[in-house]
């Protein structure tokens, strides 16, 4: 009865999905004891569009308690799962206003800023945020001299990052913790290194370092785990386990639905992508309501459906109908490959790299590092030192290795951003940066135009003030700024580009092809002479993409801005394409668009709501392919695509040879080998690539089912007690 009571009080409305074991767990928990409660609340982005009557989130009930429980925000989307985030770090509207309050933080005077540290590392930029300086230009990453501002990572983690730094006491910094915090997260070899040389991983890392040293009381961490290598990724989670088991501090981690979950989680909040509408419990009893998400990143996350079908599990109640039908008919990947699919065979080089290796500070006998090829390796039966590599025109690799491995160095020698590239055994396109006698030198000009290059270091350098029409058009130009020269076809090429991509570039989020493909007409519509005449009549007047000279490229959302220069990279069909953590911070379903698009181009149209009895019915023709007017038909034969991700879910279903590049300092060789089809169809392929152990014993969900035990005579049988 008092239970009852003081559940009532507590809580008001039950909250969305409700567990017994959640309802057990605050039984007993008074309200002053809570760090977090929001009842019944309703969640504006600002004033105006209070009026409008359009909340980020309706009717939340949420509730954090000092108890040993940890929580991970799921959601597909990624702004949902930073609107959350921002929404419990105090942003954000709250009506009625009394709805969200920190009852613990309150009651002992600590203000919200200093009580909730909050890091994003999802839909926002890279680098080290306004208390440090990253570099001006891009090659300046891969520089050896240094500015007076290049801060150290150490002068970063301690605070000393103004001019006048040694004026300042040194007063609040924790040493001790400092310590422990720079040997867990593996930075100690990196603090005497300006920020601005940091790896894209190991800025990650600094940006945890930094929070956790701010000692909040609740930190919030936004895709923690992006761009990780999967060695740091179980490294970074059991350290996060170590302090949030201590409250020190208390951890809340926003993560995708295709990621694993940390074993550590305890409870799950799911934020369904088109409803907003919030799922939340123990994470058994949320993997019982949502079998789908216990599929992609619980237990059973990488495991195929025919292995999880011999596991002895009762997987009719666990996977929802649908899904295992798709997984089990289906026998292409997302971009529409075959499970089994040969690679092309190699035509002539585009890149050969004799015995690379890349060092700074070659003078200085104690700082020098070398970065890249500290190894030998056999070449022709021969020893050889440093990296021996060649990319060959119709290759598809994938470039892997731990954070800090050279992977960007590595594509940084090849679009000839590094200063290195002009000194080393490098040609590129079957010359050398430098002229030699009879041969002339590769210039900077040829290179950008036959390499189509997306990476995170390209997208925080570029122009932003630029219309998404002059974005495309620039890959026609020296540089992003300079005037590109266009023809005709060009034109065409980007228009062709805009309509398809139209509902995630246009500020209406709508596309007039869209419209004509559900215009109803007579007969065989599709191929009709009408189709065809309205298709050419849309390339003609084009007044349908106008949006794309009116809105710039800062307009964009990050997903949106990640997108356009993907196509940026592909629109002028370079002999070359890079694409390095192109598609991370991208969401799900306009990733997986672009992946397709890169395979089939305007071929191929995805239908999510197919039919599914068949996988293939989920893809069919699109109106261009019908009518003959396909101007962009995927990847050519003639090109060669390098791709670098940390991040399974990113990797080109096409990709057939990879190179993994090993831990630096370890003194052993690079690895190469081949994938018999899309590696989304060979997921122990990903094992092997990582050289990763077999996976656990798939743990059991919730009460186990019959048959999911040994029979306890054999269990006596096999020597347990
Ligand atoms: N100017 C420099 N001086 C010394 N070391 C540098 C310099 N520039 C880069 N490095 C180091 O080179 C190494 C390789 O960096 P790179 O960015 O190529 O790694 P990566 O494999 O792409 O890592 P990630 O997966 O984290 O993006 C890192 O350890 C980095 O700190």
């Amino acid at each position: 009865m008092f239970r009852a009571q003081l559940r009532r009080q507590a809580f008001g409305r039950l909250p969305n999905v409700y567990s017994p074991s959640r309802l057990s767990q605050y039984a007993g928990v008074t309200t002053s004891a809570l760090i977090i409660r929001i009842k019944d609340a309703t969640i504006y982005k600002d004033v105006l569009d209070q009026d409008k009557a359009s909340p980020l989130f309706n009717n939340v009930n949420f509730t954090l308690s000092g108890k040993n429980e940890h929580w991970a925000i799921i959601a597909r989307n990624s702004s949902l799962r930073t609107d959350f985030l921002q929404m419990l770090h105090g942003r954000y509207l709250c009506t009625p206003p009394d709805a969200r309050t920190y009852p613990q933080f309150t009651a002992r005077q600590i203000p919200l800023q200093q009580a909730i540290g909050y890091i994003g590392f999802d839909a926002e930029r890279d680098g080290l945020g306004g208390t440090a300086v990253k570099g001006a230009y891009m090659s300046q990453r891969y520089e050896a001299h240094r500015e007076v501002t290049d801060w150290s990572l150490l002068n970063y983690l301690e605070g000393n990052t103004d001019l006048n730094a040694l004026e300042k006491p040194a007063d609040s910094l924790d040493t001790q913790l400092l310590a422990k915090i720079v040997k867990s997260l593996d930075l100690e070899p990196l603090l005497q290194l300006p920020v601005s040389n940091l790896s894209n991983g190991q800025t990650r890392r600094a940006r945890i370092a930094k929070a956790l040293l701010a000692k909040p009381e609740l930190l919030l961490l936004n895709a923690p785990f992006m761009g990780m290598d999967p060695v740091s990724q179980l490294k970074i989670s059991s350290f996060l386990q170590e302090m949030a088991n201590v409250s020190l501090p208390k951890i809340i981690l926003a993560i995708r639905p295709e990621e694993d979950i940390p074993p550590w989680i305890t409870h799950i909040l799911h934020i369904n992508p088109k409803t907003a509408e919030i799922i939340q419990g123990t994470t058994a009893h949320i993997y019982r309501s949502i079998p789908r998400l216990a599929y992609l990143s619980g237990p059973f996350v990488g495991v195929d459906l025919p292995t999880l079908m011999t596991m002895k599990c009762n997987l009719n109640s666990l996977l929802p109908r649908s899904l295992a039908r798709r997984q089990h008919d289906t026998e292409v990947s997302r971009d529409y490959l075959p499970a089994l699919h040969d690679p092309l065979p190699p035509g002539p080089p585009l890149v050969e790299m004799h015995g690379v290796k890349v060092s700074y500070n070659v003078t200085d006998n104690v700082d020098k590092k070398t970065v890249l090829g500290d190894w030998s390796e056999s070449v022709e039966g021969t020893k050889r030192e440093g990296l021996w590599w060649n990319v060959h025109r119709g290759e598809r690799w994938g470039v892997f290795g731990p954070n800090g491995s050279g992977k960007t160095t590595l594509l940084s020698l090849i679009t000839s951003d590094h200063p290195q590239t002009y000194g080393l055994p490098i040609k590129l396109f079957g010359r050398s940066r430098i002229p030699s006698p009879g041969e002339l030198g590769i210039s900077i000009f040829e290179l950008q135009s036959r390499i189509g290059h997306s990476s995170p270091e390209v997208h925080t350098y570029f122009p932003k003030q630029l219309s998404i029409r002059r974005v495309l058009e620039s890959a026609w130009a020296d540089t992003p700024l300079s005037k590109p020269r266009l023809t005709h076809q060009n034109d065409v090429r980007i228009g062709a580009f805009l309509r398809w991509f139209a509902p995630e570039l246009s500020p209406t989020k709508t596309s007039e092809l869209q419209k004509i493909a559900e215009t109803p007409l007579r007969g065989n519509w599709r191929r009709s002479g009408e189709m065809r005449r309205k298709l050419e009549h849309l390339n003609i007047v084009s007044n349908d993409i106008d949006w794309a000279d009116s809105t710039t490229f800062r307009d964009l959302s990050f997903s949106s801005q990640r997108v356009l220069l993907f196509l940026r990279a592909l629109v002028n069909s370079p002999d070359l394409v890079i694409l390095d953590e192109a598609f991370s911070g991208m969401d799900k379903e306009v990733r997986d668009k672009c992946l397709l698009f890169l395979s089939q181009g305007e071929k191929m149209i995805f239908k999510p709501h197919g039919k599914t009895l068949n996988g293939n019915t989920r893809y069919s023709k699109s109106l261009q392919a019908d009518n003959d007017m396909v101007n962009f038909g995927g990847l050519e034969d003639r090109q060669a695509l390098l791709t670098i991700s940390h991040d399974k879910e990113d990797i080109p279903g096409c990709i057939r040879q990879w190179i993994c590049l090993p831990e630096p300092g370890e003194g052993k060789s690079a690895r190469t080998g081949t994938l018999p089809g899309p590696l989304e169809l060979h997921p122990e392929s990903w094992r092997k690539i990582w050289k990763l152990p077999p996976r656990p014993e798939m743990p059991t969900i919730g009460r186990p089912g019959r048959g999911q035990y040994p029979r306890r005579k054999n269990y006596k049988q096999a020597g347990n007690e």
